[in-house]
């Protein structure tokens, strides 16, 4: 399902004299559905590099990255686009959301822009709201004044709300309490029943242990550091 292939990625800094950064080279992996990968290795490896290289945020310098029947690395912004909207979710640490949509339309939005009817789609975002416990009153409010943890569980809603065959997780229990770190890892054990192929990091080891069935270190296609 998600397919990287021979991969690499350098940062040209053209404010600092153009310096380049080499972070990742040769990186090749594969994820099947129902599997669920943790993407692991010591602080600046390039583990956020490749998980937004493979949302399509970051160019790839070279290599394909396929995820379902698109090439990431190749693909022009619409196709992307399709892609995150029908194929690929994605569950960041931050919530990024516009002023004033009261939150179960946050949580429904994946849903209606796929053309699924608003009550059916606003449905599916209250039971997730419900499970992952944010109080039924701040439904109506927009997020953003929300507590991190809060926000951790809307944006968490929002990733799960449409069954997306790949996921990308990036920290998806960092600021959880037990309660809800437990019924995210049961979202997480639903997907990969259902088929979804899922890349993380997990920095929550327990957590890595009880839902991941393989580790990438990513230390592995680190790039030879040159000024
Ligand atoms: N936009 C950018 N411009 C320049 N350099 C970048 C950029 N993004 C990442 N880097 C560099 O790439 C390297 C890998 O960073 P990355 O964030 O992918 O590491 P990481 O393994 O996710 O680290 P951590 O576990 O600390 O979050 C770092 O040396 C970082 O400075």
């Amino acid at each position: 399902m998600i397919d990287v292939s021979d991969v690499s990625k350098r940062f040209v800094l053209h404010n600092q004299g153009g310096a380049v950064i080499p972070v990742i080279e040769g990186a090749s992996f594969s994820v099947r559905p129902g599997e669920c990968v943790a993407l692991v290795g010591s602080s600046g490896a390039g583990k956020s590099t490749l998980m937004r290289m493979i949302h399509g945020n970051y160019l790839a310098a070279s290599g394909s990255i396929r995820v379902g029947g698109t090439d990431v690395a190749r693909a022009e912004p619409r196709e992307i686009l399709k892609l995150r909207r029908e194929v690929l979710g994605y569950v960041s640490q931050f919530l990024r959301v516009v002023p004033r949509v009261p939150t179960i339309d946050v949580v429904a939005e994946p849903l209606t822009t796929l053309g699924v009817d608003p009550d059916a789609a606003r449905a599916r975002a209250a039971a997730l709201l419900a499970r992952l416990n944010i109080p039924e009153p701040l439904w109506a409010l927009s997020p953003t004044t929300f507590s991190g943890g809060e926000q951790q569980r809307v944006n968490i809603a929002r990733g799960f709300v449409h069954d997306y065959p790949a996921l990308l997780l990036d920290e998806p229990t960092a600021s959880l309490d037990a309660t809800n770190r437990a019924v995210v890892l049961d979202l997480i054990r639903a997907a990969k029943a259902r088929g979804a192929a899922i890349v993380g990091i997990f920095h929550d080891e327990a957590a890595r242990e009880a839902v991941c069935d393989r580790e990438i270190d990513v230390t592995g296609f680190a790039a030879r550091r040159a000024a």
